[in-house]
């Protein structure tokens, strides 16, 4: 399969002469400028990428059930992700190795998520250190922990990214070991040039790299090592949402990795609503959720939004506008997101993303 997706496109390269104006656009410019492994390990999911097509289809399974006549001409879509202000309830997912789809890397999207006046989270695995990322970043940064069996390193990465200013931790739950990516490993055994992770190639031998077993004393044990907010991601089940505020999660990321780990794994936007509800009686609210996987759309961010998240964090189309148009690309993918986002707004009625209501969205016609 050529492409991240299933759906349509205009093929034969006619799109790529225009400006794009769809984030969707992005995709087959970005695949014409990336190595083919680097692609193919961009787009891919685990295994048969059922769940990878979930993410899609079961927002578009979705509709939205507008209101009338609310006299909305401006929706407000400024909001707070732990107490960071942020222009739209859009963020940039962690994701590793973006020196694959641009020589600046993160530095680029860290610049291009800035300008579009939202926050990215940055990988453990990134292209360019957590220290360069913060010294060309334009807005605020989280970082991203994947926990290795070497204890010591992930206290030393936790060090390094609170110098470093970041404003939470960001402790990935859904990889005690690393999803069968078969759409990669078909074209390539591995990574092309680009795919280094300068901020833990300088701490450790091959040796340590293997992800852990965590465990829920993790997150105590995280708690314990950083003052920082932690934020746990890759949570699907609502019983680990209600485990992960009981040990002290600021925030939790219903999240499938993109389809990239467990495949067979269920829509995130289908386990969104339980997770919600979970949240909401264990933590009274204190606790934010947000959701990735598959957002493509503004009409997908308020639909998230609507059931519940307070933001959503987009992974694949960061990288294609990052391929596209390093910092600009991010910049104006995210602004074509921010962009639909404020139009679908209007049109169901909605002034302002904190007034959002789960009755906006339904299952099938009314
Ligand atoms: C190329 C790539 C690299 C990723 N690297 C990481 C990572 O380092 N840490 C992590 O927690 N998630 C990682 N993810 C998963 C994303 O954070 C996110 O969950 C996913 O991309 C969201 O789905 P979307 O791509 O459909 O928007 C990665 C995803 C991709 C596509
Ligand atoms: C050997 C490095 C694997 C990094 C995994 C990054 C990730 O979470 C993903 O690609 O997905």
């Amino acid at each position: 399969m050529s492409r991240c997706r299933g759906a349509a496109r205009p093929r034969g390269g006619s799109i790529s002469r225009v400006e794009p104006i769809s984030v969707l656009d992005y995709e087959p410019l970005a695949r014409e400028r990336m190595h083919p492994a680097a692609w193919a390990y961009l787009c891919a999911g685990a295994e048969d990428e059922v769940t990878l097509r979930e993410n899609r289809a079961a927002f578009e399974r979705l509709r939205l059930v507008p209101r009338v006549l609310r006299g909305v001409s401006a929706p407000d879509l400024r909001t707070t992700v732990l107490g960071t202000p942020v222009e739209a309830p859009v963020l940039v997912a962690p994701m590793g190795v973006h020196g694959l789809a641009h020589p600046e890397g993160e530095c680029a999207s860290a610049r291009g998520a800035g300008e579009a006046g939202t926050l990215m989270a940055v990988s453990t695995v990134s292209s360019r250190s957590i220290e360069e990322v913060s010294a060309c970043a334009t807005g605020p940064l989280w970082f991203q922990l994947y926990v290795y069996r070497s204890r010591g390193l992930a206290e030393r990465l936790v060090r390094r990214a609170e110098r470093a200013g970041c404003r939470a931790l960001v402790l990935t739950a859904d990889s005690p070991r690393w999803g069968r990516k078969e759409r990669f490993l078909r074209v390539a055994g591995s990574l092309p040039p680009g795919a280094d992770a300068a901020s833990i190639d300088s701490e450790v031998g091959e040796e340590d790299l293997a992800p852990a077993a965590l465990t829920w004393e993790d997150v105590a044990w995280l708690r314990s090592v950083s003052s920082l907010p932690v934020v746990l991601k890759g949570v699907l089940h609502p019983e680990d949402a209600v485990l992960a505020v009981e040990h002290g999660a600021a925030g939790i990321v219903v999240s499938n990795h993109g389809g990239r780990q467990l495949d067979g794994a269920p829509a995130s936007i289908e386990a969104l609503p339980a997770v919600v509800e979970a949240v909401a009686g264990a933590s009274g609210g204190r606790a934010e959720v947000y959701l990735d996987g598959g957002v493509r759309r503004g009409t997908d961010v308020l639909k998230a939004l609507a059931l519940g998240a307070r933001a959503v964090f987009v992974g694949r189309p960061v990288l294609w506008g990052l391929a596209v148009g390093g910092a600009e690309g991010v910049r104006r993918v995210l602004g074509l997101l921010r962009g639909e986002l404020e139009h679908a707004m209007a049109l169901c009625g909605q002034a302002s993303v904190g007034g959002l209501d789960p009755e906006l969205v339904s299952r099938g016609a009314r």
